[in-house]
């Protein structure tokens, strides 16, 4: 099953290495690709509904037939043995998925309408560095709980 995490906008510094470090970890379970798409530029710290149009078909371009899994903090909330019992239901799907992190203002409505679900990683509100980071624990704990494999920290 591939597994792809498109986010808008760049990771840098501590995300990156913190990716690199779960990316390993995760290389027994399954290939997961992170794209990382150009943010827009947001002048004056405002939402503008013509710049998340934009991300959006960044976003686009690299979804084909495939699940797609929008994260958002108003999606369903899981604990973790739920998260990984309905994961477990989506790598069965005969497509691949798509996980998407908006960027600072979330994503579009095409987008949002786009998406198979939403899920929430919590009702805090992370920057998108940090969401790809804790997607990414959650996944490998996921795939721990799955495997009945011992994950203690
Ligand atoms: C800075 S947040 C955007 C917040 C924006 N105000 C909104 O309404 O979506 C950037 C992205 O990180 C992801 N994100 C942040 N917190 C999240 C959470 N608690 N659950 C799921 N995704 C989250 C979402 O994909 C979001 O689009």
């Amino acid at each position: 099953m591939k597994i792809k995490i498109i986010v808008v906008g760049k990771l840098k510094g501590f995300a990156t290495v913190a990716v690199q470090e779960y990316l390993k970890m995760l290389q027994g379970y399954s290939r997961i690709q992170i794209v990382q798409v150009k943010g827009s530029t947001y002048l004056d710290s405002s939402c503008d509904e013509h710049l998340l149009n934009q991300e959006a078909e960044q976003v686009m371009k690299h979804l084909k037939d495939d699940y797609v899994i929008l994260l958002d903090e108003r999606g369903k909330e899981y604990d973790s043995i739920g998260f990984a019992k309905h994961f477990e239901g989506l790598l069965a799907l005969p497509k691949s998925l798509v996980f998407v992190i908006g960027g600072p203002f979330g994503v579009s409505e095409t987008l949002r309408k786009r998406a198979d679900e939403m899920i929430s990683l919590s009702k805090l509100t992370f920057t998108h560095q940090l969401a790809v980071v804790v997607l990414l624990e959650q996944l490998l704990r996921a795939f721990k709980i799955i495997n009945n494999e011992k994950y203690h920290y």
